[in-house]
């Protein structure tokens, strides 16, 4: 492995209608423009569930409960500079309406239609991973 070993945390918002929340990454940081699950980095003695309630918060001003995170799969994917690994978790509670602070957008999207926004190349077995789970 080159580079070092990055530990993210993220989120597929659950809505009552069973669409799922992405957010677009802003100018200026690295793969702007692109679509992902709402979420970030874990910083050091932080829990993964307490990260992901941070970042839920920072990103779309949402309040998730730390017993409301279920975890579903995860992502381990080489980029150049680091390897990712990111464990993503299932929320369908939560208080308060996503509106974008740090993020350039925000919708919710039913899962068939995930594959037709552009996402980080770590997202792709996600996202099949959703549509299988959610497949009516
Ligand atoms: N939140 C989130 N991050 C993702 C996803 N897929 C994916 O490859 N990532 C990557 C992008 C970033 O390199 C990293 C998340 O870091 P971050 O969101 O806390 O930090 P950042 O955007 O400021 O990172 P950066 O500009 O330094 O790359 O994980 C995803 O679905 N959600």
């Amino acid at each position: 492995m080159t580079g070092k070993l990055l530990l993210v945390v993220a989120a597929a918002l659950v809505d009552e209608a069973g669409r799922i929340l992405i957010t677009q990454r802003p100018a200026g940081k690295s793969m702007a423009g692109m679509w992902e699950f709402p979420g970030g980095k874990v910083e050091a003695g932080e829990t993964p569930e307490a990260a992901l309630c941070r970042e839920l918060d920072e990103e779309l001003g949402i309040d998730a409960a730390e017993r409301d995170l279920i975890p579903l799969t995860f992502a381990s994917h080489g980029y150049e500079a680091f390897h990712l690994l990111m464990p993503l978790y299932i929320c369908r509670a939560w208080g308060g309406d996503p509106t974008p602070r740090e993020v350039a957008a925000v919708r919710f999207v039913d899962p068939a239609a995930l594959s037709t926004f552009e996402m980080p190349a770590a997202d792709a077995p996600l996202v099949a991973h959703i549509q299988s789970a959610f497949a009516g």
